[in-house]
């Protein structure tokens, strides 16, 4: 841990620590400093010698942590000039980090077990098409721009699009995460740490692209995501899950058995029995049903009509169902309308939230998100490994 900065101290050297502890790594999320990844800092007159240790060679964070340590030491008092080195760290150097980042955790033991102060939410329906991912996406970037450190497991393995609808898609190749050492990196858009099965498949045509997997190498796909992803101190995760009552719903089940379940369906009555079975499943795996969301609902046209595509009050008629001989009622949380500018977002990769928050669909968002922001489970307290000020 270094020295607490100091940006007025009569050191030169004390004062370009002090700055250099204001850049933080993009992809991890914590300053750069903590990350032993300064090595030799000298003045001489008025210039600075730096020599900074990426991670991995042809690391994608370079350019900008390049920019950011330049920045930060001409910043400085009494340095006008800067040569710094970037180079890589040792396998020994990479390796000790890593032990740091997991904090004790062993490399084969997977985050967010029951004992984890992170809120877990899994996001499913019965049928695919109802929005779950684009609601999970837009509760993601909502949640974060809250400012709680937010993570998002694309674990729908069968039609992944977080990625698309967050940005991480270009040309048709989606961002692929940083490997260091074993750990991965998570791409991270819009302040959201997201993991896809869509970053670990090559080529950009629909066959390559194509999964077709059984249960076991699904459950160690999720089980992988667990534990080599470096989501570092998350308040929420959330998942995105395929449609259906399937292998991934099971897995998830037992992976993470805190998780709280949202149901997403459509007003459409007849969706209502499917979207029924997917909560059913979820408590089966000793999950518990925190609400269910309606989407794609009614919307008021400019001469006051309500047109109602998909019918109504699904959305009411799954909470009733799946409240059925509880202990606690489970709430509709929202109805989200249909919406032009929702769909827009989702294609290009600028979610509602904070593309156009006024949009009534971003309005009923944010009421599910105040929801999930709730920080029943928070950090708040706990001491960690690592300063938090910056990360
Ligand atoms: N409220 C809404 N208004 C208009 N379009 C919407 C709305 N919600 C989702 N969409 C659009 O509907 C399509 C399906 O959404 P999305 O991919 O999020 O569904 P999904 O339930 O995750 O599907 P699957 O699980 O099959 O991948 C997308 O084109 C999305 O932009």
């Amino acid at each position: 841990m270094p020295a607490s900065p100091d940006l007025t101290s009569s050191d030169p050297v004390a004062r370009l620590h002090a700055a250099l502890a204001t850049v933080i790594d993009p992809e991890i999320r914590k300053p750069i400093t903590d990350l032993d990844m300064v090595g030799r800092v000298e003045v001489e007159d008025e210039t600075a010698h730096v020599v900074i240790k990426l991670t991995i060679v042809g690391c994608p964070a370079a350019r900008s942590i390049e920019r950011a340590v330049r920045a930060a030491v001409l910043s400085v008092p009494g340095i006008t000039r800067d040569e710094v080195t970037i180079t890589v760290m040792t396998p020994a150097e990479r390796s000790a980090l890593t032990e740091r980042l997991r904090a004790g955790r062993g490399a084969q033991t997977a985050q967010f077990g029951p004992d984890s102060l992170t809120r877990v939410y899994a996001v499913t329906s019965g049928k695919g098409g109802v929005g779950k991912s684009t609601l999970t996406a837009n509760l993601a970037v909502e949640l974060a721009t809250r400012g709680l450190s937010v993570g998002l497991i694309d674990a729908d393995v069968f039609g992944f699009s977080i990625p698309g609808i967050l940005g991480l898609v270009h040309d048709g190749v989606t961002q692929p995460p940083t490997r260091v050492g074993e750990m991965i990196l998570p791409p991270v858009a819009h302040g959201v740490k997201v993991i896809s099965i869509g970053m670990f498949l090559e080529g950009t045509d629909a066959a390559s692209r194509a999964v077709s997997w059984r249960g076991p190498m699904l459950h160690r796909t999720i089980q992988q995501f667990l534990t080599d992803v470096f989501f570092g101190d998350l308040d929420v995760l959330l998942l995105d899950l395929p449609p259906g009552t399937g292998d991934v719903a099971i897995s998830i089940g037992q992976l993470l058995p805190q998780a709280e379940v949202l149901v997403v369906t459509t007003p459409q009555p007849a969706a209502a029995e499917v979207a029924e079975r997917s909560g059913i499943v979820a408590r089966q795996t000793g999950q518990s049903v925190l609400g269910v969301v309606e989407n794609m609902a009614g919307v008021e046209l400019p001469d006051g009509q309500r047109l109602s595509i998909f019918g109504e009050g699904g959305g009411a008629e799954v909470a009733r169902r799946l409240s059925a001989g509880q202990q606690h009622a489970v709430p509709l949380l929202a109805s989200v309308p249909l919406s032009v500018a929702l769909r827009e977002g989702g294609d290009s990769g600028q979610p509602l939230v904070i593309s156009t928050p006024e949009d009534p669909a971003a309005h009923a968002i944010k009421t599910v998100a105040d929801v999930l922001g709730q920080r029943q489970r928070g950090l708040a307290g706990r001491s960690l490994p690592f300063t938090t000020a910056h990360g």
